[in-house]
């Protein structure tokens, strides 16, 4: 199995592009269930996720095309996708394919909205908590759909005629849920109006999107969203927004290794309270043009507490790189996860590199050290997984990541990336 070999102590200087956002790509691609014509996408980024959707929607009948691979090298390797679901061939996401990426699951809204069934098994995906599924079955509970559980399987029906727009208003802000109801409306006969909705960059980017096909969609972007129904939606020409999480990663590494990087193709007004906490922690961080520019040079990083939170707080996709940061701290932090019960696994990990980590609850209490040793270290999730390669960064001699198909499931070319900026990274096959 592939392994990352880190060796620590050298600053990053350069330039790191950075791709189209996997959380955005992947409700992108399945929304192009909801057409027979094509719909195209743009920057999508090459990833272990992207091409496991491919898989799924293949299932589904929909015929992928790539062309523009490494049109533009120096973007990152960003693909042009063609995506054409003539006819929905087959209304079952197996378990095979759902169990390993959790964003499949979310085909349910697509194949119920536009075939009237669906029959979808219960998802796998990071192992950062329970992750249930009851907000999507009540928000598609409220179009009209009937919702069982069946052998680890979720069978959908729509209506006689189709779902039905209603208002609904979910009890707690779920991503998924939102972006399920939001393509399931579409469809729908009637008005429907979502409330306590998701309001992350990737909804709104997905609303555009729909849009563009021909959907009616209002206030995505905030917490109310209105969609009035149409019959049918055509083809369109997508481009997938900027990673804001892979955008926060490298400025978090250029933070915690120190030196001068530019962020190319990205936006800072897609994480402003990430940025707002490296700021705090002593990163220097402005806006160009087409990116954004991190500098620490010299000053050491200064303790800041951190609350993760639904867009627009902290995201909990950045905690654990956040906490990597924060091992190398002048003092005590904390950092308090609230969207998953079980999003620490990476504490020991980094306590292995010399970390000094205590857990309460939902709260870790970080005390800086003055440096960290490398060493063998393990992720079981793909944003631990990363927040030991930023660690490594920063620690005397060699630190081995092992289990790194987490790493290729959402960072483009990771390694590429950073030794291009001077850092000691390599891929090893064993
Ligand atoms: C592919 C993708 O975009 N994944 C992102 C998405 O995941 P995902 O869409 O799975 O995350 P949600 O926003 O749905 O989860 C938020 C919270 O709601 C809970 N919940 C969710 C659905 C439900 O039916 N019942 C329920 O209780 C979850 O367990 C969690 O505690 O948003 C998360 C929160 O920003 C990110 O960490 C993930 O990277
Ligand atoms: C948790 C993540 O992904 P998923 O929702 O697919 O598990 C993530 O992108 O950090």
């Amino acid at each position: 199995m592939d392994r990352i070999r880190i060796v620590g102590g050298n600053e990053l200087n350069g330039i790191i592009p950075i791709s189209g956002a996997k959380n955005a790509a992947l409700p992108l691609m399945i929304a192009s269930l909801l057409t027979s014509d094509t719909l195209t996408l743009e920057n999508v980024p090459h990833l272990a996720d992207v091409e496991l959707l491919m898989r799924i929607l293949g299932n589904h009948g929909v015929d992928v095309a790539v062309n523009g691979r490494r049109e533009r090298q120096e973007d990152g390797y960003s693909r042009t996708i063609h995506f054409t679901c003539r006819t929905i061939v087959d209304t079952t996401a197996p378990y095979e394919l759902v169990a390993k990426m959790r964003a499949s699951f979310w085909v349910i809204g697509p194949l119920l909205a536009r075939e009237g069934q669906a029959r979808v098994s219960l998802p796998g995906g990071c192992a950062i908590g329970t992750r249930p599924v009851d907000l999507f079955i009540e928000g598609l509970q409220a179009l009209g759909a009937s919702m069982e559980i069946d052998g680890g399987y979720i069978n959908a029906t729509a209506p006689k005629g189709g779902l039905i727009g209603a208002r609904y208003v979910f009890p707690k802000v779920s991503v998924g849920a939102t972006h399920v109801m939001m393509m399931a409306a579409t469809l729908a006969r009637g008005t429907t109006v979502i409330g306590n909705a998701a309001r992350e960059p990737e909804i709104v980017d997905l609303a555009n999107c729909l849009i563009a096909m021909g959907a009616k969609i209002s206030g995505a972007g905030t917490s109310t969203i209105t969609i009035e129904g149409v019959t049918s939606l055509s083809g369109a020409r997508h481009r997938v927004l900027p990673d804001r999480i892979e955008t926060g990663t490298y400025a978090m590494a250029v933070a915690m290794a120190g030196g001068d990087v530019t962020l190319e193709n990205t936006d800072v007004a897609l994480l402003d309270t990430a940025l707002e906490s490296l700021r705090r922690a002593g990163a220097d961080i402005s806006p160009t043009a087409s990116g954004i520019r991190v500098r620490r040079n010299g000053g050491g990083i200064r303790p800041v507490d951190i609350v993760t939170d639904p867009f627009p707080g902290f995201p909990t996709d950045l905690q654990a790189q956040f906490m990597a940061l924060m091992t190398r701290s002048g003092g005590i932090s904390h950092i308090t996860e609230t969207i998953f019960e079980n999003r620490f696994m990476h504490v020991q990990e980094l306590a292995r590199l010399g970390a000094k980590i205590s857990l309460s609850g939902q709260t870790a209490r970080i005390e800086g050290v003055e440096k960290l040793k490398g060493a063998p270290v393990m992720a079981t999730d793909l944003r631990a997984s990363v927040s030991l390669v930023i660690a490594g960064l920063a620690a005397e001699g060699e630190t081995l990541v092992s289990r790194i198909y987490h790493l290729d499931r959402g960072f483009e070319r990771l390694e590429d990336k950073l030794t291009r900026c001077g850092a000691v990274v390599e891929r090893i096959s064993d």
